[in-house]
């Protein structure tokens, strides 16, 4: 059967479940967790490998940077039958609570990056399946590591983030910047908002859990924040999820 445009899989992989971390040189690592780990595709930024966990197929594909990467990510991977994905991704903390090395459980995500838009009205939440959240809100009370459950904020501009000051649209990204810190918000990423409104719409189910690197706002308040480039723990909890979800789907269907 023909591949599929972009992620390069044949529509044929017979897996309910997919871990989605953004960077392809996190795939292996997560590989390795499951049983049986074997390479399948890698075209453009989309590496693919598939193992098992509790005796169901797994799939763990990057989706490169951004909403429209991950969208098509998202796309691809349904057409092969996956219906429960879980990112596993990098952030920068908001808050000053959220350290470098924490992990974010994001429950939904806000809008300020575009691919969603071309799905549906703004007004339409991102938000992250409940059961997919419970999962891994219990994998990562298990790991013992600190964790923050709440919303993520999510754009385009990488740069637009960390320099706003040298962008001519600077004093509207830095109001909002403010707005959303003022409201709460954790963290900050590119993929979680694409990757809730596509699953969402294609009645999928999605979760992300980040690690976080850096938090620029307790830079900004003279704060320690040393960066923390270690995803394993998030990692750990990605996996674990599934294996959760994959009792729970089970208990589900009896
Ligand atoms: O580490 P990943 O999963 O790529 O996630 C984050 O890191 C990238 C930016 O450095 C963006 O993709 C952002 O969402
Ligand atoms: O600050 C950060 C860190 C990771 N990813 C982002 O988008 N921003």
């Amino acid at each position: 059967m023909s591949e599929l445009y972009h992620v390069g899989l044949t529509p044929e992989q017979g897996a309910k479940y997919a871990i989605l971390p953004g960077d392809p040189g996190r795939v292996e690592k997560i590989a390795q967790l499951l049983e049986n780990p074997q390479f399948v595709a890698c075209r453009r930024e989309y590496k693919t490998y598939a193992g098992t966990l509790a005796g169901e197929r797994v799939l763990v594909t990057s989706t490169g940077i951004g909403g429209p990467s991950a969208a098509i990510a998202v796309e691809e991977l349904y057409m092969t039958g996956v219906r429960n994905f879980i990112r596993v991704g990098t952030c920068g903390g908001m808050q000053h609570q959220v350290m470098s090395g924490d992990m974010v459980v994001a429950t939904a995500a806000v809008r300020m990056e575009g691919t969603s838009k071309e799905y549906v009205p703004i007004e339409y939440p991102a938000a992250a399946d409940f059961d997919v959240t419970c999962a891994l809100v219990d994998a990562a009370r298990h790991l013992n590591k600190p964790f923050h459950t709440g919303v993520v904020q999510c754009k385009d501009s990488f740069y637009g983030q960390h320099d706003p000051g040298r962008m001519p649209v600077g004093v509207e990204l830095l109001n909002k910047w403010d707005a959303w810190v003022k409201a709460g918000c954790l963290a900050s990423e590119m993929e979680s908002a694409a990757l809730y409104t596509v699953a969402g719409i294609l009645r999928a189910r999605a979760g992300c859990v980040l690690s976080v690197i850096w938090n620029q706002e307790r830079e900004k308040a003279g704060l320690s924040n040393e960066p923390c480039h270690d995803t394993q723990a998030a990692i750990e909890v990605a996996v674990e999820a599934i294996r959760i979800l994959i009792s729970y789907n089970r208990q589900d269907s009896q």
